[in-house]
């Protein structure tokens, strides 16, 4: 097949048989994998990849043809009636549905070491990003199955996507936390492989530099992740539970949990086969734009125009000043999070068809303007979010927009690029993505009737950022809004240099008044009302440099670290009625 397909080059260094035959088999079992992975095996790989190179030196747009325009969504206010309704429809479906987590990246814009989900969401509690998400879905279980009467308690599947770079420590994390409370079978790890990398516009496959007997490899992408359902076999199994969605998401998102109820509330109402989730995207941001795309012929689909690809379309199709904000201050275009929910049955359905193949693409650095030759090997890859692209007129996709500080705060840049966003956007640091989760916790319980005193800016790794107090509670506390509410009453008040930790779920602030740090942790039959004045020293932010080696990774790359001075920390173990008068 290798030289059916012009790959002889493989063989040209080879010696005479005989000699290194072990390593010779191994080339052989890696050609094997890489055949047995890729949906059509390893000659489709090579036939879509010589097409796609032959257009890509051509300067062929991928979207030729298609014009752009705003599409029209479902637009969520927090708080307000309809949103309270679609997050209580949505805590109603929870049970009925699948979690898939896209966890193979690497991450190499944030150049973390570690795996990304392994770092802490917010430093006062210090729960990492899977323990959030853990927590997140075992609560929803819980909720859910409390709402639906007479209904037996389902445990929510949650899928992992992981690949080379990161399953082994994905599994280790899982493994040494007792899966953070999660039943352990409940959890599934699916491997992505990665794919062949590419030399030259004929598709010769490249040869490892250091060694003749191995082909080179690299990531294929996130898209992977509807292949990698599909041969698992999970798809039937959970129909055959009687489940109904599958909600994707990506590795760092500390604000998701707090969309997913609203999100779901929409595609049951709506009857979405595809419901992608949106925030108002600034001009240039690296997050994909919502487009509907008219083509010549009459088709149209509404798809996420990625990042790097929206500029030169809206400059191909009469919009000369490209990827721009509108008077809004925004792009007119929203922006995808990357947070899917396909409906199960219709999913299935097309995956028959498809085999869960992805539409690919390829983005080679050429050496000049000749396009012949490339700066490095490069390979095709595929994004998740181009599922709805195979789709038939008919199915119904949708997308719901909501607020930047309710949905979306990942942790994609190092602090040396994302003190050079341009003001205004996003940093998408890991000191942005921690600060967003106590904006975020502040302006609900604002919301709530709490009086929150304003934020304070302050800089951590040259980035200005708004310090709200350090808000922060387990999902068990409160999903939805609703939930916040039934748990605040009279008149409380939180001050700026303030920690609120809450970790247990009973527990109920009436007429607080908090100047200080306070953590209160219960178990679930206790159930603790907390009020009065509590006053201390509190916690401090301290600024670290992340050029500063002598301090943890994590701790650097957000660039200050939590000094506990003084705080009240109540524990309630034992089941009863207890209050909390400071
Ligand atoms: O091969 C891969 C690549 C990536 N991933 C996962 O996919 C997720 C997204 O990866 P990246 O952070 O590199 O994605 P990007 O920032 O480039 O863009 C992504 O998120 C923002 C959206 O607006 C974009 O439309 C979406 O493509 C991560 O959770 C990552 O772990 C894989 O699981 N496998
Ligand atoms: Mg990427």
């Amino acid at each position: 097949m290798l030289l059916e397909m012009g790959q002889s080059h493989l063989f040209e260094h080879w010696p005479e048989p005989g000699v290194d035959d072990e390593q010779k088999r191994a080339f052989f079992d890696q050609v094997a994998r890489l055949n047995s992975s890729y949906p059509g095996g390893l000659a489709s790989y090579i036939n879509t990849a010589r097409e796609l190179l032959a257009d890509s030196k051509a300067g062929k747009n991928p979207f030729d043809g298609f014009t752009p325009s705003v599409p029209s969504g479902e637009s969520l206010t927090f708080g307000d009636n309809s949103f309270v309704q679609f997050e209580e429809t949505g805590v109603r479906e929870m049970q009925n549905a699948a979690f898939v987590l896209v966890a193979g990246g690497l991450g190499e814009r944030l150049g973390y070491n570690g795996i990304k989900v392994a770092l802490p969401r917010e430093s006062s509690s210090g729960t990492c990003y899977l323990q959030h998400y853990i927590e997140s879905i075992l609560a929803l279980q819980d909720a859910s199955s409390r709402l639906v009467e007479g209904g037996s308690p389902k445990q929510i599947p949650f899928v992992i996507m992981t690949s080379d770079d990161t399953h082994a420590r994905t599994l280790e994390l899982l493994e040494s936390n007792s899966y953070f409370g999660m039943n352990p079978t409940q959890v599934k790890l699916l491997k992505q492989e990665k794919v062949a990398c590419l030399d030259d516009n004929v598709a010769r496959l490249a040869v490892d530099p250091r060694n003749k007997y191995v082909i080179q490899t690299k990531p294929h992408g996130h898209g992977d992740v509807h292949s990698l359902l599909y041969s698992s076999g999970l798809l039937n199994l959970w129909r055959h539970a009687g489940l109904r969605w599958v909600l994707f998401f990506q590795d760092t998102n500390g604000l998701l949990f707090k969309a997913i109820p609203a999100a779901l509330g929409v595609s049951a109402t709506k009857q979405y086969h595809v419901n992608s989730l949106a925030v108002p995207r600034k001009a240039k941001e690296a997050i994909g734009g919502i487009a509907k795309l008219t083509h010549a012929d009459g088709r149209t689909m509404v798809i996420n125009v990625e990042y790097n690809q929206l500029d030169p379309l809206l400059r191909a199709t009469g919009y000369p000043d490209g990827d721009v904000n509108c008077e809004t201050g925004y792009s007119p275009f929203p922006g995808n999070i990357n947070q899917l929910i396909l409906e199960l049955g219709p999913y299935i359905e097309e995956l028959t068809k498809t085999g869960g193949a992805i539409q690919e693409f390829v983005n080679p650095k050429y050496k000049d303007a000749s396009k012949t030759s490339f700066k490095s090997s490069t390979r095709l890859e595929c994004m998740m979010q181009d599922y709805p692209k195979t789709l038939p007129p008919t199915a119904r996709v949708g997308f719901t927009v909501m607020d930047i500080w309710l949905a979306y705060a990942p942790v994609k840049n190092n602090p040396e690029d994302a003190a050079k966003v341009p003001k205004g956007n996003p940093y998408h640091s890991a000191t942005s993505g921690e600060m967003a989760v106590y904006r975020a916790n502040s302006l609900i319980l604002k919301k709530a009737g709490v009086k929150v005193d304003d934020p304070v800016l302050q800089v951590f790794n040259g980035q200005e950022v708004e310090v709200w107090p350090h808000v922060t509670w387990k999902p068990k506390w409160a999903l939805t809004f609703a939930d916040v509410t039934s748990k605040v009453s009279g008149s409380c008040s939180i001050s700026q240099k303030s920690t609120l930790v809450v970790n247990g779920s009973n527990i109920f602030l009436e007429d607080l008044s908090l100047d200080g740090a306070l953590v209160i942790n219960s178990v679930i039959d206790a159930e603790v009302k907390v009020g009065g004045s509590v006053q201390n020293k509190g916690w401090i932010l301290e600024n670290v440099d992340y050029k500063d080696t002598s301090a943890p990774e994590e701790v650097r790359i957000r660039g200050f670290r939590i000094n506990k001075v003084e705080q009240l920390e109540k524990t309630y173990n034992e089941p009863g009625n207890f209050c909390l008068k400071a």
